[in-house]
C-alpha cells in the first residue's frame, strides 16, 4: 500500500513533500522548480526504498549483515510528530517526523533510540535537522547516518562539486582503494561511488536546475558520499530508467567513516542545509 505524504507549503509554489515511508523527502520545489531527482520508475509500495529525493540512511550505511542495505529507517513508516506550521514572523514552514525503536527495528538491531527529523522550508532553502537520542540507562548507541540527497541536474557531466580537494576518499568502484582528491571542482563522467572523509562544511554544486548553483551546508556530518551509477551500475537497479543517471547527482552528507557513539542518556544533533543560489 502506498504511504501517505505530508506537504510543507510556503506559498509562491515553494513546497516540500515528505513521504512517511522512510520520512523520505520526495520533492522540493522552489518557485515551482523541482530541485530533487526522483526516478520515473521509483516504487511507492511502502516496502522498497524510494529511488530519489532524500532517503534517510540510519543506523547503517552500505550493505549490512544485520538488516537491509543502508539500514531500516528509509523503509519504515515514520510518524508525523509536528504537522507543518508556518512561522508568522518569517513565513518559513516547519514539520517534524519521528522514528523510535519497535519490534521490527529490535529484530535487526537490539537498541533503544529516538530519531527526530525536523524539516524547515525557507524561501530558497531546505534545512534538514536530525536528532538521535539514546534513551538507554546503561548501553552506548553506535550508528551511522547519511542524507542520501539526489539532486536533479540537466546534465551530470556539466556539474562540478567544490570542497573536496585534498580530502581522502575510498573509491568503491576501484576495490575500495583510497585516493586523495586533487580537483578543485570534481566532475562526474563515469560510474562514481566515493566516500570522502572529513569534508568541509560547505560544497557548491554547479549547473543544477536552470544552470544555477546549489550550496550544500552540513553540520556534524563529517563525510560526503558522491554517487552516480552511470550506465554500468544502473543495470542492477530495477527502479531507475536506463538514461536517468544523466539527470541525477547524489551528494550525500553523512557520518559514516567514524560512526557516532552516544553514551547512555545523551543525544546527537546534525544537519544539512540545501540552498539554491
Ligand atoms: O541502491 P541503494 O541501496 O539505494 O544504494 C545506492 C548507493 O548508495 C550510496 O551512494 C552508496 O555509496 C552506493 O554504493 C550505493 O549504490
Amino acid at each position: 500500500m502506498a504511504s501517505s505524504v505530508v506537504m510543507l507549503d510556503r506559498g509562491n509554489n515553494t513546497t516540500c513533500t515528505v513521504n512517511l515511508h522512510g520520512a523520505t523527502v520526495v520533492s522540493w520545489r522552489v518557485n515551482n522548480q523541482e530541485q530533487l531527482f526522483v526516478s520515473k520508475q521509483a516504487v511507492f509500495d511502502g516496502k522498497k526504498a524510494i529511488r530519489g529525493g532524500i532517503p534517510f540512511v540510519f543506523p547503517h550505511f552500505g550493505s549490512w549483515p544485520c538488516g537491509p542495505q543502508h539500514g531500516f529507517a528509509r523503509v519504515l513508516p515514520w510518524t508525523l510528530e509536528r504537522p507543518p506550521e508556518r512561522n508568522p514572523a518569517t513565513g518559513d514552514v516547519e514539520a517534524a517526523f519521528i522514528l523510535t525503536d519497535n519490534e521490527h527495528t529490535q529484530h535487526y538491531w537490539n537498541h533503544a533510540f529516538r530519531v527526530t527529523y525536523r524539516l524547515i522550508l525557507r524561501e530558497k532553502e531546505l534545512h534538514c535537522h536530525v536528532q538521535v537520542v539514546n534513551p538507554s540507562r546503561d548501553r552506548e548507541l553506535c550508528f551511522q547516518l547519511l542524507l542520501h540527497t539526489y539532486l536533479k541536474v540537466p546534465d551530470v557531466t556539466r556539474c562540478q562539486i567544490t570542497g573536496l580537494r585534498g580530502c581522502t576518499y575510498t573509491d568503491k568502484t576501484r576495490d575500495e582503494a583510497v585516493f586523495q582528491e586533487a580537483s578543485e571542482g570534481v566532475q562526474v563522467t563515469e560510474w562514481t561511488d566515493r566516500v570522502y572523509r572529513n569534508t568541509p562544511s560547505e560544497h557548491i554544486v554547479t549547473n543544477v536546475v536552470s544552470g544555477r548553483k546549489m550550496r550544500v551546508l552540513k553540520y556534524n556530518l563529517a563525510d560526503t558520499v558522491l554517487w552516480n551509477p552511470w550506465s554500468q551500475d544502473v543495470q542492477r537497479l530495477s527502479d531507475l530508467c536506463a538514461e536517468e543517471y544523466r539527470s541525477m547527482l547524489c551528494v550525500e552528507p553523512g557520518q559514516v567513516t567514524s560512526p557516532v557513539m552516544l553514551l547512555p542518556g545523551t543525544a546527537y544533533e546534525g544537519s544539512m542545509m540545501l540552498q539554491v543560489m
